[in-house]
């Protein structure tokens, strides 16, 4: 038997017994070729390493299975990918390193089980986030990409993100999915470039189908570890492979992001997630309570609602401190129960109640000039400078959005905080007084 009719009759018994629909069958079987049959061992061209992992991890056994069936001997497969076929060094090398070893490291998604869309309570501010994540999900590499999430901490980013995710292993198990935080794919980068292993840091990040990256904002400043995710997002991208970021703004809006990178963004399509609005703060609540068994009314759903109007984050932790203080009491959910649990967080709130209003005042004071001058417009230096100052603060010391900042400041464009942020940022860097006025003011913000 030469090597043509051994593969098609392995072929035939993996199209008659392996279960594969026809997509399967051509995508994993019928795109392999055939090259030697010598010895024990039949060696097989495979299209791409995703092939040759899949093939490690899946396939080999029931190939031998179904050969032995054929010859009455153990076959062994020997995988090479085209081009490696010439290379009988390589080849032999791989084959020996072989033995069930797959050549692609094992990928870890690192997905948190309960971010689903089942999970995700669709409302105003996230619909179309919602729409883009769902099609993406059904659809990886085609539809939208890459897909970009943009918005405030807690406003369901990470959630939506992993969403896609899980759809996505759950339609097609096989598919290789990456989830990371932009921090751990930097770590990674520099850990490989110190210890001489970048070859294996692309083998991760090059061959995934899936790659979910997390908070690229903190990409800004960072010229090595762009150049390389600018890499990994190009050959993603060439070989069709899904890619979904998020940030806290607009990649525009990130400081030094390299334009490059900025206009691949662009490429695909850009979200924005709000935060909810009453109505889908009481419906996430009920949905959490739910999932949690608690019996909670509506009118003291709406309630809290009424009160935790940040973030999704701070929702789901007001629930908890409600949960607490029944189970500590034993007591049910009343109206009582619950402005007892959140009186110390809206005590708290109303404490250290630093808005960008008191933060200006403060400034303003600090630097001898009028709260009405820093919400103005005049670009003197003795005025443009606290402005800034103060809306750097606003950013550090309140959860408020940026357009949020920027309407406290005269109606500000957010752009125009961004820039005076990253300006004060750049600058406290190297410089002293710039130092100590800002600890001066921030100990009278918090007086
Ligand atoms: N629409 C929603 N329905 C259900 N849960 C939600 C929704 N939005 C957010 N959450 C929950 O709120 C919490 C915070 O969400 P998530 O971590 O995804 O926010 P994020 O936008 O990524 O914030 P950050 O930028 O701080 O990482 C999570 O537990 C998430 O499950």
């Amino acid at each position: 038997m030469n090597q043509n009719e051994l593969w098609n009759k392995i072929k035939l018994k993996f199209k008659e017994n392996a279960n594969f629909d026809n997509n399967t069958y051509d995508t994993w079987i019928n795109s392999v070729k055939p090259i030697s049959y010598e010895g024990n061992v039949l060696t097989l061209e495979l299209p791409t390493a995703l092939h040759r992992d899949y093939w490690d991890r899946q396939l080999k056994s029931t190939f031998i299975e179904y050969a032995y069936a054929i010859t009455q001997t153990d076959i062994t497969p020997n995988l090479v990918l085209k081009g490696e076929v010439d290379d009988n060094n390589q080849n032999l090398k791989r084959f020996n390193e072989a033995n069930g070893k797959s050549e692609i490291p094992h990928i870890d998604p690192h997905l948190n089980p309960n971010y689903t869309f089942d999970t995700f309570v669709i409302g105003q501010g996230n619909q179309m986030a919602h729409a883009a994540a769902l099609a993406v999900s059904e659809d990886p590499g085609k539809v939208y990409n890459p897909l970009f999430f943009y918005g405030g901490v807690g406003l369901g980013k990470t959630h939506l993100m992993q969403a896609i995710g899980n759809k996505v292993l759950s339609s097609n198990p096989n598919a290789i999915v990456k989830y990371v935080t932009t921090e751990k794919f930097t770590n990674d980068f520099i850990d490989s470039l110190q210890n001489n292993k970048m070859q294996e840091f692309r083998k991760v990040y090059r061959n995934v189908d899936l790659l979910l990256i997390d908070d690229i904002q903190f990409l800004a400043n960072k010229e090595g570890t762009q150049d390389e995710f600018f890499n990994t997002f190009n050959a993603l991208y060439e070989d069709n492979k899904q890619i979904v970021m998020t940030a806290d703004r607009l990649p525009n809006e990130i400081n030094s992001l390299t334009d490059r990178l900025v206009s691949r963004f662009k490429w695909g399509l850009s979200v924005d997630i709000t935060a909810p609005d009453m109505e889908t703060r009481a419906a996430i609540l009920r949905a959490k309570a739910k999932s949690e068994s608690l019996a909670i009314d509506d009118n003291i759903m709406s309630y809290i609602a009424s009160q935790i109007d940040s973030n999704v984050r701070e929702l789901e932790g007001a629930l908890s401190r409600i949960k607490a203080f029944a189970d500590l009491k034993q007591e049910p959910i009343t109206m009582d129960l619950v402005s007892e649990a959140l009186r110390p967080l809206k005590l708290n709130k109303e404490k250290s109640a630093i808005t960008p209003e008191s933060i200006i005042k403060t400034t303003a004071s600090y630097f001898r000039v009028t709260v009405k001058e820093i919400k103005g417009k005049k670009r003197v230096k003795a005025i443009v400078m606290p402005r800034q100052i103060a809306m750097y603060l606003s950013r550090e010391l309140t959860d408020n959005s940026l357009p949020k900042i920027g309407e406290a400041f005269g109606g500000k464009d957010h752009t125009t905080v961004i820039h005076a942020c990253d300006k004060i940022s750049k600058q406290l860097a190297t410089d002293s007084d710039l130092q100590n006025q800002i600890k001066d003011i921030k100990t009278e913000i918090k007086h």
